[in-house]
Formats: structure tokens, sequence, C-alpha cells
């Protein structure tokens, strides 16, 4: 379970607290949640041991990515672009454990052969027409696009999740060997690019409670 766009001390203590699995800094210039490296830095430190430390990069090159882990002390890249086929897989090639976002729509969005093979998909929602972001904006997708996946390659399920559709989601994707978490921003944030504590300690608590729920005989 991984909360992204974290720009605060307390955001990342709240996600900690709840019970998050990883959390997510968001080195993209073009969005509200951008977070300096320095800063992340010292946010990282709260949290190292505690929960996977994951950078987001969006249309930024294999170097400036490579700087940042480093100076970070990021656990897992992730790649959330517009990116090419020919730079994803570049990227894919010189971080190949990295989570690879992929946008869907419909079935025959789902990556195919001849795609790269990242260490996990993150299957978003396409981005509304005219959208210069490609995430976080909050918009859900329809989940019944996915029944076509026969990938081996773990997925995390993200796009407009919230508190209160989060169970729905893990009860949707729960069928498939590969599902292997969720990832939220706007749905747990008071503003666009402000986390709010307590949506973080409701959405955790949810999917927590629902993965519970699915495990009881
Ligand atoms: O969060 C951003 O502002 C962002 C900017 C540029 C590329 C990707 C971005 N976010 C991607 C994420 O990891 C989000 O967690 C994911 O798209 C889900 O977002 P949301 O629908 O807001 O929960």
């Amino acid at each position: 379970m991984k909360i992204c766009g974290l720009t605060t001390q307390d955001a990342v203590e709240a996600a900690i607290d709840a019970g998050a699995t990883m959390i997510g800094f968001v080195f993209a210039r073009v969005s509200p949640r951008y977070v300096a490296p320095e800063k992340a830095a010292a946010l990282a430190e709260l949290a190292r041991g505690k929960v996977q430390i994951v950078g987001l990069f969006a249309d930024q090159g294999a170097e400036e990515i490579h700087a940042i882990r480093d100076s970070v002390g990021l656990d897992i890249v992730q790649i959330h672009g517009r990116e090419n086929r020919a730079e994803r897989f570049e990227l894919v090639r010189a971080f190949p454990d990295c989570m690879l976002a992929k946008g869907i729509w419909q079935e025959s969005d789902l990556p195919g052969e001849g795609d790269p093979v990242p260490g996990s998909w993150i299957f978003d929602a396409l981005p509304p027409d005219g959208y210069k972001r490609q995430g976080g904006h909050g918009t859900p997708f329809d989940w019944s696009a996915l029944k076509a996946y026969r990938g081996e390659t773990p997925f995390i399920l993200a796009g407009g999740l919230t508190p209160a559709n989060v169970a729905d989601a893990i009860r949707a994707c729960d069928m498939f060997p590969a599902f292997s978490g969720v990832d939220v921003s706007s749905g747990v944030e008071r503003s666009r690019g402000v986390k709010d504590p307590k949506r973080i300690a409701a959405f955790v608590e949810a999917a927590l409670a629902a993965r519970a729920a699915l495990r009881t005989p």
C-alpha cells in the first residue's frame, strides 16, 4: 500500500503510523506535489527502515534519476511520465526494479508482448484529455479492463482511489496473483497537493480491513 506525493513530516508520520508499506516523493517539477531532493532526503530519514521509499519521476533522464536516487536514498524508482517507447526501454534497462506506470482505459491498454518488463507495473487511469500530468489527477478507471491481464509482473492499482472505494478496488483485484497493492495520492488530500493525515489513516485502515476480510476463511 503506497501513499504518494508526500511533502511534510506529518504526512510521512501519518502514513507510517497507519501501516502503509511504501511512501512516494514526487520529483516531477510539473507536479503540485513536487518536493526538492534536499527536503525529501530529510523526510526519508524519518521513514528509512519502516517503509519503502519511492521516488516518482516524469520525463526525466537516467542521469538525473540516478543522482536523486542516490542523494535521497530511494529504495525504488517510479517512472510515471509520457516517455516514448524507446525512452521507457532505456529507463527500464537503467532501473530494472523500477515501477513503471501504464495508463489504462480499456483492455487493449494492458501491457503486452514487446513492452519493457519492469519490476512492477502501476496501472493508473489514462489522464483526462488536456492534462499535462500523467498521474495524480484523481481519476478512476474501470477495473474490469484488467480482467485480460495474464502477466506475471506484479502490478499496483492506482487512479482515483479513496478511503471510500479502496475496499472495492482490492476485492476487484484480489483474483489476480500478480496484484500487489494500491497507490493513492489525490484521495488522501484536503486540497490539491496537501495531504490530510486523517484521510491517510482512513485509507490505510480501509485497505487493511478489506485485505484481512479476504484472507479470513
Ligand atoms: O502526483 C503527481 O502530481 C504526479 C505528477 C506527474 C506524474 C505522476 C504523478 N502522480 C502519480 C502517482 O503515483 C499517483 O499516486 C497515481 O497517479 C494516483 O494518483 P491519484 O489518482 O491522484 O490517486
